[in-house]
């Protein structure tokens, strides 16, 4: 039995020395307390608050102990190299998890945390039991590079209107510059908070995969979640609007350099129409079929009427076999494309052309998309007079307008009021726009690729048409059928 210890003035020494040790902050006791608190509260503050990290630092002990510092380091690069490979390999598919990882750590971090403060302050939320608001449910955050898609389920009553009509509101509240709405499926809403923009630099051309061109699926440009954006061209007609120097060209030759591969084989011709003198059009002349780039209106009138002419024709032949025409060499995809569709429509003085042109337009686009004839149209101005048949395109894209007003007359008040803001696009980025497209409501926003003159030429030197339009004066002049040149200026 060990004896009882004695309280003698010693150790009363020593223990008014510990207290006093004590209530003296750097004190080696005090220190050593800390120090002692701090290695055991620093893990269950982890394993409360960041519970991964922990789970993570455990994983590298047990690992370490069972496989050694080496078999750690292996453990360590093997999946760092591995996504490196995967991203080289797949973009698409590292992308996608990368953001839905990413949006996993985002929805936990801002959306769940703020989302009921918000949706109560925006006029949201609905009247609950007890005088409770409910707010609508997050369903998940998938973070693209410059855009974060949170997807919410309505609240029954609510439609994505409300949402378009508070998207200005949840900006401000989340600090984002813009917040678009979409509705993918009846019942829940998408809200895109904008976090950066991946569309401020240029977009070199694509490189060409020859063997390939989808007439459906072009790759013209990048949307603002940084994916490629593939442009329906067969079967649709297409409408861009953008005031000068806004990237029209771009639009244009983004799309001429997806079709190009399929070019020389001739199951795809280009007709040209250039009102400007040939100054967008004639750089590429060889890539197109038939060119009208000449000041004479006539001639592009005639053009505009034979491409009427060759869908009425192809369209009677149809009857009655296919509803919708596959494009072959003999019989092949024809898209006409018109620089400056107003010059045509409205501008010209002569009203016999105009009216001339206006009625073949209407045939084209009425019937030609069955007929694979699609028109590829431009226009600076998207007034109702000047572009009287906008209904007939199914594919509308507003690049930088001048107003509000003038995106609502290319893509309608409803795309506007869902974050189509094409008046807002700055200057400094010329080939931006929105894109709507028939049976769905909601525009994307894409930035096309940039084909400079000297891309331009190359290509018309790669893939010149089979019968490429002939010159004339250095500019090129419509043929007639017969391959017999038009008159000369
Ligand atoms: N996608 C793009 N990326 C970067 N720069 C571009 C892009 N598109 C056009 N640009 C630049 O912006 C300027 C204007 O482009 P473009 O000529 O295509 O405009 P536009 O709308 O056709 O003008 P206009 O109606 O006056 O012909 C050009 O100098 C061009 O180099």
């Amino acid at each position: 039995m060990s004896p009882r210890p004695e309280l003698t003035s010693k150790t009363i020494k020593i223990f008014a020395a510990f207290v006093q040790n004590l209530r003296d902050r750097d004190s080696l006791v005090r220190r050593l307390l800390r120090g002692l608190g701090w290695v055991t509260a620093t893990p269950l503050m982890l394993l409360h608050r960041l519970p991964a990290v922990f789970a993570a630092g455990c994983l590298l002990l047990l690992a370490y102990s069972v496989v050694g510092a080496g078999g750690l380091v292996l453990l360590l690069v093997l999946p760092t190299v591995g996504w490196v490979v995967w991203r080289l390999a797949h973009p698409e598919s590292a992308e996608r998890v990368a953001a839905q990882v990413r949006g996993r750590w985002r929805y936990r971090r801002i959306y769940r945390k703020h989302w009921p403060a918000v949706a109560a302050g925006c006029g949201l939320t609905v009247a609950g039991s007890f005088g409770r608001q409910v707010a609508p449910e997050l369903i998940g955050v998938t973070a693209h590079p410059a855009a974060d898609a949170v997807r919410v389920r309505l609240l029954a009553g609510q439609s994505p209107a409300d949402y378009a009509d508070r998207a200005d509101a949840l900006a401000h509240a989340f600090g984002v510059t813009q917040v678009r709405v979409r509705s993918d499926e009846p019942g829940t809403v998408t809200l895109s908070f904008s976090t950066g923009d991946p569309l401020t630099d240029p977009i070199p051309q694509m490189r060409l995969d020859a063997r390939a061109v989808d007439f459906e699926a072009l790759p013209v440009g990048f949307t603002e979640d940084g994916d490629l954006y593939r442009l329906r061209l067969l079967y649709r007609h297409v409408l861009t609007a953008g005031m000068t120097d806004s990237g029209k060209g771009s639009a244009l030759w983004s799309t001429v350099r997806a079709l190009a591969p399929a070019i020389p084989s001739g199951v795809v011709q280009l007709w040209g129409v250039d009102p400007k003198g040939g100054m967008e059009l004639a750089i590429g002349h060889a890539l197109f079929s038939r060119l009208a780039a000449d000041d004479e209106p006539g001639d592009m009138v005639r053009l505009v009427a034979d491409a009427a002419d060759l869908v009425r024709e192809r369209s009677k032949r149809l009857r009655g076999h296919t509803r919708k025409h596959t494009p072959t060499t003999d019989e092949p995809f024809v898209v006409l494309v018109i620089d400056e569709l107003a010059y045509l429509t409205d501008y010209q003085d002569d009203t016999k052309l105009k009216h001339q042109v206006n009625k073949a337009l209407k045939i084209v686009l009425s019937q030609g998309r069955a007929a694979a004839v699609s028109v590829l149209a431009f226009v600076q101005d998207p007034r109702k007079s000047v572009v009287d048949a906008r209904g007939l395109f199914p594919t509308k894209i507003a690049l930088r307008l001048d107003t509000a007003s003038e995106v609502e007359m290319v893509l309608g008040k409803d795309a506007w009021e869902r974050g189509a803001h094409a008046e807002a696009i700055p200057d400094s980025q010329p080939g931006t726009g929105y894109v709507l497209v028939k049976g769905d409501p909601t525009p994307v926003r894409l930035r096309f690729t940039w084909v400079t003159d000297d891309d331009i030429r190359a290509m018309a030197q790669q893939f010149p048409a089979a019968q490429p339009a002939p010159r004339r004066h250095g500019f090129t002049v419509v043929t007639d059928k017969d391959g017999e040149s038009g008159a000369v200026a």
